[in-house]
């Protein structure tokens, strides 16, 4: 690659920022570009298939395990690729941004797998993209212990003892607008992998690990398929043995869940499991067949992972990767700890239930949001796992799951209550505001607001004004209140934009897909001709 004449430019259209240049070298950039050429287009014919398979599925078509591919999953003789190193034991696995003190932090905290997220945790303003990309390098070549202004320090531990770093780029809805290839916004994908594969594959390997990533928002086997294509070409531009990359897709949206075993056949030889994203799961089922009267749930708080259609999901992603010798990573408990005894119990006695369930169902490890959840998850992994790294070997062959199974949902019917909806409009409102500011995760009433986790808020509230369960002046007038609130609350917060943002992604008769590219075009995009 070195040795490549650089011929696909691309220009940065945002100001410098602090050694912002080590990131976007030249090479870096023709790297980038080169993807965005071989895949842009294709990516884009993809982004028009998910709104066709969106309308299909609103006016009726059913969803069902594709038929063209039912000799693939009869066939018993494939398996995906054999763990690679830093990726057997992955009992627990720790998630946030690659903010600095959080990466450090995340490295030390005792997990086996840090996932450093792009997506569902980051406000992807341009700083925090590429101060992200810098402290996974400065990660990488252990140069970024720092010490605070107060005296507080921050050091990498014991190398044989910090977690592997897999990587989560954002979901191939969203935009780069700071990078432009052949006239067009570069998919945010393509940087965040890009940049961290050009920078830090050959060094995850001279380390003893590997690039490894974590696949956000999928919809089907094609877009497995590209990934795959993706790490071919990466692989061959920097001359890295085919196979090099690991790759973990999330399943966390309805249509992926009809196509676990396409998708991780299409990614074989570089997959490395699948991980059951349940927030965006919930998100995506609501926002697929929101229009349908049977899929209108109650409030988020009664929709648990015990509902009959969230254990059919995770129980068939469970057999799915053990049938093909892959890790089912188990997800996110959504609470967080407390300084408040009481709470911090009660806290993580439900995050422990929680990982219970998952590994006697046969996950090979589970994800937590907070350093202080890792003992936690560790010790009830252990428990079930003792010394053996995974738990692959348990076939789960008494699972049996149809595609009613996946869904029933109106089995937990009801009606939502007033608290459920002033909370889900009072934890939309705090979370625009804080993604307004560039943090992408925030911990809000005792539990861990995300992307994902927005959402449902946003999509629930839709889904019950559309099928009149709640009336729109009620939630009108919640919103004033909650908007005072969050003002006295935040003085800093712009409440005209976020409530604007509230009104345009809710309360509007045609569901926009995410709230994110519109409040990322309006609110994070700093362009400037002078980067260029
Ligand atoms: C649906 C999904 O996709 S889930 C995955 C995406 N979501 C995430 O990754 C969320 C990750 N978690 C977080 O971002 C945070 O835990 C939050 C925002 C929920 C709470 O953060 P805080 O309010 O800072 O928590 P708190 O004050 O208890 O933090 C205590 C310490 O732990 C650190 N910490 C907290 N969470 C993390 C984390 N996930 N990784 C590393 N360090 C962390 C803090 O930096 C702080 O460190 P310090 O004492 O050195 O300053
Ligand atoms: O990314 C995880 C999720 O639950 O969404
Ligand atoms: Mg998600």
């Amino acid at each position: 690659m070195s040795t490549t004449a650089l011929t696909h430019h691309v220009r940065v259209l945002a100001a410098p920022g602090h050694r912002h240049d080590e990131i976007l070298t030249s090479a870096a950039l023709d790297f980038v570009g080169r993807l965005a050429a071989a895949f842009g287009e294709r990516r884009r014919e993809l982004l028009k298939e998910r709104r066709r398979q969106a309308l299909r599925l609103a006016s009726g078509s059913p969803l069902d395990f594709p038929m063209v591919t039912s000799a693939m999953r009869a066939d018993p003789t494939w398996r995906v690729a054999p763990p690679a190193p830093g990726l057997a034991d992955r009992r627990v696995e720790i998630t946030g941004p690659p903010e600095r003190r959080m990466t450090v932090n995340a490295l030390n905290s005792g997990a086996k797998v840090w996932l450093a997220d792009f997506e569902d945790a980051t406000a992807p303003t341009w700083d925090n993209i590429v101060s992200g990309q810098l402290n996974l390098l400065d990660a990488i070549e252990r140069r970024i212990d720092f010490t605070t202004p107060e005296g507080k320090e921050y050091r990498l531990g014991d190398p044989d003892r910090l977690a592997t770093v897999v990587v989560r780029p954002r979901g191939w809805h969203l935009d780069e607008e700071h990078l432009e290839f052949d006239g067009r916004p570069v998919p945010a994908a393509l940087v965040d992998f890009g940049l961290y594969f050009f920078h830090c594959a050959r060094r995850q390997i001279d380390a003893g690990r590997g690039p490894y990533f974590y696949l956000p928002k999928l919809e089907n086997r094609y877009e497995a398929r590209l990934w795959n294509d993706i790490f071919v070409t990466a692989q061959e531009l920097l001359g890295l043995p085919r196979g090099t990359v690991r790759a973990t897709v999330l399943i966390e949206t309805i249509t992926a869940a009809f196509e676990m075993e396409e998708i991780l056949y299409e990614l074989r030889e570089h997959s490395s499991g699948l991980n059951a994203g349940r927030w965006d799961y919930l998100f995506s089922l609501i926002k697929t067949f929101g229009h349908r009267t049977d899929f209108l749930l109650p409030d988020r708080a009664k929709v648990t992972m015990t509902a009959p259609f969230m254990r059919a999901y995770t129980e068939l992603l469970v057999r799915t990767c053990h049938k093909r010798g892959a890790h089912a990573i188990g997800g996110m408990a959504a609470q967080v700890p407390s300084r408040e005894p009481d709470a911090q119990e009660a806290a993580l006695a439900k995050v422990r239930l929680d990982k219970e369930r998952e590994a006697e169902d046969g996950f090979d490890g589970s994800w937590v949001a907070h350093p202080g959840l890792v003992p936690v998850c560790r010790e009830v992994f252990d428990g079930v796992l003792g010394e053996r790294p995974h738990q692959i070997d348990r076939t789960r062959d008494d699972v049996d799951v149809s595609a009613a199974d996946l869904l029933s949902v109106r089995r937990i019917g009801g009606p939502p209550s007033p608290e459920g909806v002033r909370a889900g409009i009072a934890v939309a409102l705090r979370y625009f505001a804080a993604w307004l500011r560039g943090q992408g995760a925030v911990a809000l009433y005792g539990l861990m607001e995300d992307a994902a986790t927005a959402e449902i808020a946003r999509v629930q509230l839709w889904q019950w004004l559309r099928h009149r369960v709640i009336d729109r002046e009620t939630v009108l007038r919640l919103l004033d209140d909650e908007l005072v609130a969050l003002g006295a609350e935040y003085p800093w917060a712009p409440l005209d934009d976020i409530r604007a943002l509230f009104e345009r992604n809710a309360l509007v008769g045609e569901l926009p897909l995410f709230f994110t590219p519109d409040a990322y075009t309006r609110h994070l995009v700093r362009r400037t001709e002078a980067g260029a």
